[in-house]
């Protein structure tokens, strides 16, 4: 799916409105019953006494009245409140028209915030997309009053306080929500790292927006669901054999570090690949034809380290770097392969910090090579970043200017496209956070490149399945259980999920 500017956000609220013939106030009383109904199936009346919610004068604000409303019909034990404004937005005012007779709307006063009570839950309705500045004064101090509280805050559509699309001044109060229930879509600003702390966990609700408006709106950022990926995974062919599948080609491991080959390894057959070869220094060989039999050992003159490029005449495709470190004579590998390579290339690891150091060996960058550091590697490969949006700029500008595909690993692992485009990935969990499910990423898409999918599809699958390949294995092993090697069992029903099914 798309993700959207706020700017875009009201665009696609008018083309919805346009679209059906309705009204602002209307979509108004959809999206908030929405989000309504995402409180009700969560709590009841009891477990949310008493129910706080802070309106600010504009839609947002509309929508916490609706709520307000929905939820005193409902039973709860509701208090509602208002910043003072000079104007309120008219979905404002006619929702305040329509408080129920026992639910007045209270105006709040630096002088009297309201008592809140450690189990009451606040419905944080003060400012959404429309927020145009930090905030300051009344506002401020009632966001700063919130976070003091020790109640649960659930955000409607943003956090208050926090930009859609940019980064606010460090200073600038922002609510700290346990959850974030927003509309349709997720916001850019929920992916970030550095907006975790107030977004909470967030949530999207279904309001109804234009279909082609969605569909067509002009973005360069997506978040990629099953849908993106629809029709890019072929199944195998009936006739198939393993030529049809490609020969991946792993450099890989240095002494103390042949594990890494290993899991590359055993995620590369994992991911559909026909041949898998593995070049490792010698001292892999035993652990590599014990550990990974499927594959073939070709060992390097070099005991400890990679020392020479492999004729590779064989391979449909190279990915280099899971623990190959960073020997002088492992450099002069990475260059000669960079030099030589005519098939698409995965780069990892210390195979992107050599490129960091020796910035000159990015000129050699082959078009579509595959990128993957993590935020430490691309650093070192582009700069330092401001915050995680510069971070963006310099992921952009970098796949632009070396024509390659950057897979910024993360929470959602971010593509950057050479098109300039960025795809933030939408499964994974936190026990992925352990040494090795890089190396497993690597191996997903040297296989998959090997297949010839073209760089894009390669790196939207193979990205989206070790993510779900992570969930699949945390449902046996739990999150803090999970190690690397667990990965690469579920890989295969990640995969499958995928293959576009053979239609009638
Ligand atoms: N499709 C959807 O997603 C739908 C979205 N909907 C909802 O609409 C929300 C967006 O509503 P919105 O555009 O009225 O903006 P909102 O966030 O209420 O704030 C604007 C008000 O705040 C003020 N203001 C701004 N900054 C300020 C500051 N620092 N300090 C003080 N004041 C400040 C600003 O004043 P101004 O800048 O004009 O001076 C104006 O009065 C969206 O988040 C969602 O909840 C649904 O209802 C329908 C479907
Ligand atoms: N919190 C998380 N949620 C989802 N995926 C995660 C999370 N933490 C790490 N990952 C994933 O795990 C992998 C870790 O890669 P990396 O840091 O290179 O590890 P290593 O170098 O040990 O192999 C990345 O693909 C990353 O996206
Ligand atoms: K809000």
């Amino acid at each position: 799916m798309r993700i959207l500017t706020a700017a875009q956000t009201r665009q696609a609220d008018q083309a919805t409105i346009q679209e059906e013939n309705s009204s602002s106030a209307a979509l108004m009383e959809r999206a908030a019953t929405a989000l309504t109904e995402w409180i009700l199936a969560r709590l009841s009346p009891p477990e949310a006494d008493p129910t706080l919610v802070f309106c600010g004068p504009g839609n947002n604000g509309g929508d916490g009245l609706v709520v307000a409303r929905q939820l005193h019909q409902a039973g709860f034990t509701v208090q509602v409140f208002a910043l003072p404004a000079e104007g309120y937005s008219p979905d404002f005012d006619a929702n305040r028209q329509r408080l129920p007779a026992g639910l007045a709307l209270q105006t709040l006063s630096a002088a009297a915030l309201p008592v809140i009570a450690p189990d009451a839950l606040v419905v944080d309705a003060l400012f959404g997309t429309g927020l145009s500045r930090p905030l300051t004064g009344l506002a401020a101090a009632v966001v700063q009053h919130l976070n003091q509280a020790p109640a649960r805050v659930v955000a409607v559509d943003m956090p208050s306080g926090l930009l859609a699309d940019a980064s606010q001044p460090a200073a600038s109060p922002v609510v700290r929500a346990r959850h974030t229930v927003s509309f349709e879509l997720p916001k850019l600003a929920f992916l970030l790292p550095q907006n975790a702390a107030y977004v909470g966990r967030w949530h999207t609700v279904p309001i109804g927006l234009s279909r082609q408006f969605l569909a067509e709106v002009e973005t360069n950022m997506y978040f990629t669901d099953t849908a993106l990926l629809a029709g890019r995974l072929p199944a195998r062919d009936q006739f198939g054999h393993k030529g049809t599948y490609g020969h991946a080609l792993l450099l890989a491991g240095s002494r103390g570090k042949i594990g890494a080959a290993v899991l590359a390894a055993q995620a590369c057959l994992r991911s559909g690949v026909g041949l898998l070869t593995v070049r490792t220094p010698a001292v892999g060989y035993d652990i590599l034809q014990t550990s990974a039999p499927e594959a073939m050992a070709l060992t390097d003159p070099a005991p400890d380290f990679l020392s020479e490029l492999p004729e590779l005449t064989p391979y449909s495709a190279v990915g280099m770097g899971p623990g190959i470190d960073k020997a002088e004579e492992t450099k002069h590998v990475l260059e000669q392969l960079l030099r030589h390579a005519k098939v698409p290339l995965v780069l990892d690891a210390d195979a992107l910090n050599l490129l960091g150091a020796n910035p000159e060996l990015l000129q050699l960058l082959p078009a579509d090579t595959i990128l993957t550091p993590h935020p430490k590697e691309f650093e070192r490969l582009a700069g330092p970043a401001r915050d995680d949006y510069h971070r963006l700029e310099l992921l952009r500008e970098f796949c632009r200017l070396h024509r390659c595909y950057t897979v910024l690993k993360g929470a959602h692992t971010c593509l950057g496209t050479p098109a300039g485009e960025l795809y933030f990935n939408s499964t994974g969990n936190p026990g992925m956070a352990t040494g090795g499910s890089g190396d497993v990423l690597t191996g997903i898409l040297t296989a998959l490149r090997a297949q010839h999918l073209p760089a894009l599809d390669a790196a939207l699958l193979g990205i989206y399945a070790h993510g779900r390949a992570g969930d699949l294995a945390a449902r046996h092993t739990g999150q803090a259980g999970l190690i690397a090697g667990d990965l690469t069992r579920f890989i295969g029903p990640a995969l499958q999920e995928l293959t576009t099914p053979d239609t009638f």
